[in-house]
């Protein structure tokens, strides 16, 4: 069965104006609060600046959302988890486990407390899940535990069908009873109690699947093997909260899991990694400005496509220190300049399609042609028609995109406009070629932008951007 998801609802977010590494000794104020509607904001800027400076990386956004998902394994304690980044994405999957019955406690900091010991209900908040993709991932832990779920078809960003088949046929193989009703998956446990272990092998090898199978498995009875699991690190970060909490899991990081199930898991503390895909946005700001920036907390090994194809288009990157990182495009502007290159998306170690958007910015402004191929979603191409409105010379036939690079010697390829960004790293792909661009570019849609980084704006403005969030009328 595929169930096909194309729609995606954008979500309230909130700003708090201090990095959240800087707050760590800030009072235990919520560090995800509540605030006014910011789907009427624009971020402004002023191109053609150099950065310089540091960049701290928050917490990974899908390791955060799946982790906190997992600590509604945790029955026999609460959690602490750390490293939570301040986006909306994270707000709505606090706001998905309230509304299950869990305890969630914002002590400031990116630091979560998850007490899920006592449910209340095996049906996530609808309107919370189809704001977030993760919002899905409940449904494993759900149905192993309490031996049913009903769970809204999720939202996210819109850059494809993004069917859950796969997710549901493992279930299946795991003992679950599948039906999807009123637009919700309901699920039950066969045997009225539990999940029991079994083995699947995932067709694709899809993140929120093998996130969900790999935490359904964990609390099933009996030995689960899955195979062609996803091998993102944001996977292995979820496999390792929950060997934390209990889990028995083997095969951490590779295509197989051998899971011999736990009826139940205990509390634990957790940091999440840091965001490999923030790190690579803030690389390609580096670059597509030419400039000199460093950034840390960074893991280098899940770095490595990535360092890669920025070494190849012309970017020096260097480790400084114990998980710091320095990229420099600066030379590119005393001699020389930036080249294209091919690019094709693909599940890990690959190119990661959440950097997609943001390189094909970049290489509009390197001295020479690039292609880049999609392969993970089949519609992810939106911010194309806006790099096109400041200027951006690409074509796209079906899921590449063919980029000529820039027409003059200078080293500005685009000029200012008005743009919409239609998801998340879209968006940040607009605001980074605003960066490169001559003159002033608005960037709306930002909504979409606050779903995956923490204090986006106020990061790049202490490297130097010319960059200012404003209301619009
Ligand atoms: C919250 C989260 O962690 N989001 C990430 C996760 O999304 P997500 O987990 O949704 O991405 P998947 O790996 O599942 O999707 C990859 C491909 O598999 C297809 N598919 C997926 C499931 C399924 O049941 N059937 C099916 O056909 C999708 O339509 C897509 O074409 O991994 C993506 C791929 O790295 C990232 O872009 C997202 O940032
Ligand atoms: C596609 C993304 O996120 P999600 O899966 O949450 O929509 C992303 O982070 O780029």
């Amino acid at each position: 069965m595929a169930l096909p998801f194309s729609h995606s609802i954008p979500s309230p977010v909130s700003l708090h104006p201090m990095p959240s590494h800087l707050a760590a000794d800030a009072p235990a104020v919520p560090v995800l609060p509540r605030s006014t509607d910011h789907h009427h904001h624009k971020l402004v800027i002023s191109g053609g600046g150099h950065l310089s400076g540091h960049v701290p990386i928050s917490g990974s956004k899908n390791s955060a959302l799946a982790v906190l998902a997992g600590a509604l394994c945790c029955s026999g304690g609460a959690v602490e988890v750390r490293g939570v980044p301040d986006i909306s994405d994270a707000r709505a999957m606090v706001a998905i486990l309230r509304s299950l019955g869990a305890q969630v406690q914002e002590r400031g900091g990116g630091e979560l407390a998850v007490d899920s010991t006592a449910l209340s209900s095996a049906e996530p908040a609808a309107d919370e899940v189809r704001k977030i993709r993760a919002g899905f991932f409940v449904l494993g832990p759900l149905v192993a535990r309490l031996g049913e779920a009903a769970v809204a078809l999720p939202g996210g960003c819109s850059i494809g069908a993004r069917p859950v088949d796969l997710y549901l046929r493992g279930l299946s193989a795991l003992g679950a009873v599948v039906e999807l009703r009123h637009g919700k998956v309901h699920v039950k446990a066969a045997n009225g109690r539990g999940l029991t272990g079994g083995r699947f092998h995932l067709d694709y090898p899809s993140v929120g699947a093998s996130e969900t199978l790999m935490m359904a498995a964990s609390m099933a009875e009996g030995v689960s093997v899955l195979t062609n699991v996803a091998q993102e690190p944001e996977v292995a970060d979820l496999a390792r909260f929950l060997v934390a909490c209990g889990a028995q899991i083997k095969g951490v990081g590779t295509r197989t899991l051998v899971i011999d199930g736990r009826r139940s898991l205990h509390g634990a503390q957790f940091t999440v990694i840091p965001d490999r895909i923030e790190t690579g946005t803030f690389m390609v700001a580096a670059a597509i400005t030419r400039s000199c920036v460093s950034l840390s907390p960074v893991i280098p090994c899940h770095l490595t496509i990535i360092i890669d194809k920025l070494s190849a288009v012309g970017c020096r990157i260097s480790q400084k220190g114990d998980g710091i990182l320095e990229v420099s495009a600066a030379t590119a502007t005393a001699g020389g300049d930036l080249r294209g290159l091919y690019l094709k998306t693909l599940p890990y170690p690959g190119f990661p399609t959440d950097l997609q958007p943001q390189f094909m910015a970049l290489l509009t402004t390197c001295g020479g042609p690039s292609i880049v191929e999609e392969s993970v979603f089949e519609n992810r191409m939106h911010h194309v028609k806006e790099l096109q409105k400041l200027g951006a010379r690409i074509e796209v036939h079906g899921r590449s995109a063919f980029v000529k690079g820039r027409t003059t010697q200078r080293n500005v390829a685009l000029s200012g406009s008005k743009v919409e960004a239609a998801d998340l790293r879209g968006g940040a792909a607009l605001v980074l070629a605003g960066m490169a661009a001559r003159g002033v570019t608005e960037v709306v849609g930002v909504h979409h932008i606050d779903r995956g980084y923490e204090n986006f704006e106020a990061k790049l403005l202490n490297l130097g951007a010319d960059i200012s969030r404003e209301v619009i009328c």
